[in-house]
């Protein structure tokens, strides 16, 4: 039943294994690997880091309440146990961002791997009994460094900014420099005069961002909103980013939009707005 509803990737298992291994990623350069939904690995930098954002890599929401209308449409191109990375990045505590069961399984089977989530929802990570000593708590605006690598959180507002009593930030975005590559992940938001500030002033090469915006239908559901299509591309461009690509459009049908709208409004409005529409398990290599 299952197997029926998924529909086909680019690439997973051993095959997406062994390119990610095998890539070697020119100065100048970044990989990018898309994991369906808001997941995507990034793999550059002097020391080859792999950097994991929001990786939803198994079956848990539908399996957790099989009522769920958030049944994935994809299959994982990874299982947790195969993702192995530096360092998992999290924008949110959602269950297709932040997936305790992936988490629990790329934790255990890789030891040295560090988790970067919101400090407002790190509590989470301790219900599955994640050391503390490998959980770095996000913070907007605080930089964190490792090797050639400069990850700075910045506030979403999924819909709305919110915050715990600490005042910390319940959804991020990162903006990721690699070796002088900047790539931002917006994490789940809609457009806002601050985000369009910071984007701005970060100068990203490569902006990943969600498309699947949000309506009445959905919210009254208690669905969360995000940009549309056209606010997505007018962002993209306004914040002169080099290479746009929507996420979010790919996992569960009642949530998504079309990515050909992203591409037509770009064609009309924007032509000459560089874009790359992934399948999951796919490779694009950018070059600055
Ligand atoms: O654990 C979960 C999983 C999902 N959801 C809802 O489903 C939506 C899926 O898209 P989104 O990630 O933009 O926003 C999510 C929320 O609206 C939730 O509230 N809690």
């Amino acid at each position: 039943m299952v197997k029926e509803r998924l529909r086909p990737i680019y690439n997973s298992g051993d095959s997406l294994l062994k390119e990610i291994q095998r890539t070697i990623v020119p100065e100048g350069g970044v990989a990018v690997w898309s994991l369906g939904q808001a997941g995507v690995l990034i793999k550059g930098g002097i020391f080859e880091e792999i950097i994991c954002v929001d990786p939803y890599l198994t079956f848990s929401i539908e399996l957790e309440d099989p009522d769920t209308e958030f049944k994935r449409e994809i299959p994982p191109p990874l299982s947790p146990q195969e993702l192995d990375v530096n360092t998992v990045l999290i924008t949110h505590f959602h269950g297709d961002h932040m997936d305790l069961t992936t988490i629990k399984g790329v934790s255990q089977a890789h030891p040295e791997t560090k988790f970067v989530a919101p400090a407002s929802h790190v509590h989470m990570l301790h219900e599955i009994e994640l050391d503390v000593k490998r959980i770095i708590p996000a913070k907007q605006q605080q930089v964190i460094s490792f090797n050639g690598v400069t990850i700075t959180p910045v506030a979403g507002a999924h819909t709305e900014y919110e915050m715990d009593q600490e005042g910390h930030a319940y959804y991020l975005g990162f903006f990721i420099d690699i070796n002088g590559v900047r790539i931002f992940h917006t994490g789940d938001t809609v457009v806002t005069p601050d985000l369009i500030e910071q984007a701005t002033k970060f100068q990203p090469h490569v902006t990943l961002l969600p498309i699947n915006g949000g309506d009445y239908a959905r919210t009254s559901r208690g669905i969360v909103g995000n940009m549309n299509f056209r606010e997505a591309a007018d962002f993209g461009v306004e914040i002169g980013t080099d290479l746009l690509v929507p996420i979010h459009f790919d996992m569960f049908s009642k949530n998504r939009d079309n990515p050909s709208y992203f591409v037509d409004y770009l064609f009309h409005n924007y032509p000459g707005q560089k874009f790359h529409m992934m399948s999951a398990g796919e490779r694009l290599i950018y070059l600055k």
